[in-house]
């Protein structure tokens, strides 16, 4: 026997040192998470002290009880990848530690996040990917939905998509924040494996109809045209619709992800079928409260110039001026009269940065509309 193949320890004493590693880690989390119930008992006691100050000096702040911190978790998640010294990836690390701040987060306050479902659909994926597995996802029937219940206060955070780099922008999610008083709380990236799905069963029926989001449908056109040519094809409102009636209804196949299967228990009959190799789609998050700066911060605001020539310069002249990087731009229509836009602007720092505090009023003073949408940690994971 070779020496590299002589076992330096025994198969015994391996498994011994495995479970003495795994009674520290049992310990660790479990002193974690003691930490972190009493990081919510000083956060309730101070919110409980200023409300008394309030009350005495009869100011009208409107305060609120924040458990989640979405900076700090940018902070911790970021912090173990910088860390990481392997064997294990930086991302498998921080996916571990975001489940431990999840399951933690859930001892001070379960959470409850608003996706556009049903079950089973990326925006599902991608709530449980920001959030970790300890929050209670909810269903919306459609993007205007989430927008709603995290407004009306019936969920603490929603999850929309916002882009997607075979499509581009989700046209409903920025028109959405035109009027919508919530604010952008945390970004994250998801890559979009789509499958083309059947019922158990029906691997040898016939497909009549192809079902999908408007969006999983043009990722995966090109594949469609060529391997379901003049077979109908029907944009429902999600790809979780789609799975489910494609569980449902004979002939109906659906376009969709891993998760949206696995809910339906589908049959798969093509895997990978999107036309772009790294297909992602960007989600944001959006709550009722300013994030603070975690250090590594994106801002994204929505402004309207005056109709007049060189009036996109002068909303993108301040951004080079003080040399911000622009990280995107989209135009919408305003839809308050025929012709005219709003830009929706994203760029690099935290609208607390004094830096970013000049560029935004000096934007303010070149618009006629203009607005916030938040300051947010770029995605750690
Ligand atoms: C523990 C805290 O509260 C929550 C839990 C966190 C954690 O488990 O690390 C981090 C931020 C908050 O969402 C905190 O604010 O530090």
């Amino acid at each position: 026997m070779s020496e590299s193949n002589t076992p330096l320890v025994s198969l015994d004493d391996l498994r011994q040192s495995i479970d003495s590693i795994d009674t520290q880690i049992h310990d660790l989390l479990n002193r974690r998470a003691s930490c972190a119930k009493q990081v919510a008992e000083v956060k309730l006691r101070e919110f409980a002290a200023a409300q008394q100050f309030e009350s005495n000096t009869d100011s009208s702040s409107s305060q609120q009880l924040l458990f989640y911190r979405p900076e700090r978790e940018a902070q911790v998640l970021s912090r173990v990848k910088a860390a990481n010294k392997g064997p294990l990836a930086d991302d498998t690390v921080a996916f571990i530690f975001r489940e431990i701040m999840s399951a933690c987060l859930a001892l001070e306050k379960p959470m409850e996040v608003a996706y556009l479902g049903p079950l089973g659909t990326f925006s599902q994926a991608a709530a449980l990917k920001h959030f970790g597995h300890a929050v209670v996802s909810v269903p919306q029937s459609s993007i205007d939905e989430v927008f709603a219940k995290v407004a009306n206060g019936q969920c603490h955070y929603g999850v929309v998509p916002v882009e997607n780099s075979t499509e581009g922008m989700v046209s409903n999610t920025l028109d959405a924040f035109i009027n919508s008083p919530l604010k952008i709380c945390g970004e994250l990236e998801l890559r979009i494996r789509l499958n083309l799905l059947v019922a158990k069963g029906g691997k040898d029926t016939p497909i009549t109809r192809i079902c999908a989001h408007q969006q999983a449908l043009a990722q995966s056109r090109q594949w469609l045209d060529a391997h379901f040519p003049g077979v109908e094809r029907a944009a429902v409102s999600s790809n979780g619709e789609a799975a489910r009636m494609a569980a449902e209804e004979e002939g109906v196949a659906a376009v969709a992800g891993d998760m949206a299967e696995q809910q339906y228990d589908l049959l798969q009959l093509a895997a990978n079928i999107e036309d772009q190799p790294d297909n992602t789609t960007r989600f944001l998050i959006i709550g009722r409260e300013d994030v603070a700066a975690s250090g590594s911060d994106k801002t994204s605001l929505v402004v309207s110039a005056r109709n007049r020539p060189g009036a996109l310069f002068k909303l993108l002249e301040p951004f080079q001026k003080a040399d911000v990087m622009l990280t995107r731009i989209d135009t919408r229509p305003s839809r308050t009269e025929p012709w005219t836009y709003v830009f929706f602007i994203e760029f690099e720092g935290h609208r607390d940065d004094s830096k970013i505090i000049d560029i935004l009023n000096d934007i303010e003073q070149h618009s006629i509309m203009f607005k916030v949408l938040g300051s947010y940690p770029k995605a750690a994971i």
